[in-house]
């Protein structure tokens, strides 16, 4: 049996890059919603010093995926961008995208949504608070889409390390980093080699005493730039579309030719094959190695007063470490009994539709190799197919088997991590929304 859902009304959480698309495909659909956003503007992590509180942004974050790649289908970004924007300009992009289509009064602003109850005979109770006081409101929805990111809750390394409570420097996460004033002067270990990681250490080794990048692995670091152009450029072609396998063989050609090996420039052999990780793109680490700025460290092992000691034994003197440890998937608005992420999965179909809920989607909960938005931007046109009953859904069971199957692959492909658990090939990934858009109801 297909499930259909009823139309009626959409509660959308958050109004960052999956929100606000999500609520522009609605609008355009005539669909009626929602919106709310706990902080005083749009665009989520790419607000800077967004006074949600839960923005990662640091001062000099430029995306590092192109514009071509960010932008959404609907309103491409100017020209005039460069072509990795910094946060600044892809907010206002954003700010543009929702005063074109009109957007910013159906957004409710300062307001939080507290609880997201599923109803016994469908439908859901939407708790929600507004930050300048009042009495918290319970709305009933048909229907509710979890737009609220999932790179705001800062994953610490777990169990922390040995010693790590007697350290007497700072250890702070790359969630809370903005600037590299505090950094200065002082003798810095990053810990990671996800972009974050490079990033931070790149600003680090620039104005530190010295600056080591720690990692329990290596990466293929991907340099912004290829034969002139930026390189997802390249994930354009009809080889991005082949099997991975034949993407991975010219990928690691390309990067051969381009860069050479990581051991040229002092990194560690990477584990795994190219794009068997979430790829790491950075034209500036390489060389800040190269300069000598920045060292290299296997993982930490433990601390020792002020030490910190590495797992090769190698031990150095530390003001300062950052874990760039990455992001914990949660929705403090639903009940462990509804959805509880465990180690950052989400049983999903197609990484959007909780086949336990009827109504309750999740629009941006993807990492993609490519960009987030306009792959929100497809699977928000798939949920509100769905709500407008122009699509069905196959049953529970085939959901699971897939989401089952999806598992599956990603276990086989990827590094064992837990930021490898929601990631998705853009391209595959589309064609996937795309056949299921065809999905009409009989
Ligand atoms: N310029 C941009 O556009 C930027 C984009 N981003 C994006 O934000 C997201 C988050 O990135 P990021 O913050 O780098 O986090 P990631 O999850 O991508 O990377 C975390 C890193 O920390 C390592 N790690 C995690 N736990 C431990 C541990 N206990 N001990 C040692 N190492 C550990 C991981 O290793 P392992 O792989 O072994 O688990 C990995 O190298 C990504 O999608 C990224 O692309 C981030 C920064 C800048």
């Amino acid at each position: 049996m297909s499930q259909g859902l009823p139309a009626g009304n959409t509660c959308i959480v958050g109004a960052g890059a999956s929100g606000i698309t999500t609520a522009q495909v609605l609008a355009e659909r005539g669909l009626p919603f929602d919106c709310f956003e706990m902080g005083s503007e749009i665009g989520g992590n790419w607000r800077y010093d967004n006074d949600n509180g839960v923005s990662s942004a640091y001062r000099s974050l430029h995306i590092n995926t192109s514009r071509q790649a960010m932008q959404y289908a609907a309103y491409p970004m100017p020209e005039s961008l460069p072509d990795y924007p910094s946060h600044w300009q892809i907010a206002a992009y954003f700010d543009d995208f929702v005063d074109h289509f009109g957007l910013r009064d159906r957004i409710t602003f300062r307001t939080e949504v507290t609880r997201v109850l599923p109803l016994d005979g469908g439908g859901f109770d939407v708790t929600i608070r507004s930050r300048d006081g009042g009495e918290p409101e319970t709305r009933r929805y048909d229907h509710v889409v979890v737009a609220n990111g999932h790179h705001w809750d800062p994953r610490w390394p777990e169990p922390s390390f040995p010693g790590a409570e007697d350290f007497p420097g700072e250890q702070v996460h790359a969630h809370y980093y903005r600037t590299p004033d505090v950094l200065e002067g002082k003798r810095v270990v990053v810990l990671g080699i996800g972009n974050s990681a490079a990033d931070i250490a790149v600003e680090s080794s620039r104005v530190a005493r010295e600056t080591w990048l720690s990692m329990r692995r290596g990466a293929h670091v991907i340099p912004k730039y290829v034969f002139g152009m930026p390189t997802d450029h390249l994930t354009d072609s009809p080889v991005a579309r082949t099997h991975h396998k034949v993407q991975q063989a010219s990928m690691a050609t390309m990067l051969r030719v381009a860069v050479g090996k990581m051991t040229d420039y002092g990194l560690p052999e990477p584990d795994h094959r190219i794009l068997d990780a979430h790829p790491t793109v950075s034209s500036d680490l390489l060389v800040r190695l190269g300069h000598g700025d920045l060292g290299v460290k296997p993982s930490i092992e433990r601390f020792e007063g002020s030490e910190v000691v590495f797992t090769d034994g190698s031990r150095v003197e530390a003001d300062v470490v950052v874990y760039c440890t990455g992001y914990k998937v949660s929705f403090p608005f639903l009940d462990e009994a509804v959805v509880a992420p465990s180690d950052n999965r989400v049983a999903l179909y197609r990484r959007v539709v909780d086949p336990e809920h009827p109504g309750l989607f999740f629009v941006g909960l993807i990492q993609p190799l490519g960009s987030v938005m306009p792959l929100a931007e497809a699977q928000a046109h798939w949920v509100a197919d769905l709500l407008a009953g122009e699509v069905t859904l196959p049953d529970r069971a085939e959901m699971h088997a897939q989401i089952a199957a999806y598992d599956d692959t990603l276990r086989k492909r990827y590094v064992a991590s837990k930021r490898h658990t929601i990631q998705v090939d853009a391209h595959q990934y589309l064609a996937e929304l795309a056949r299921e858009r065809k999905r009409r109801r009989s």
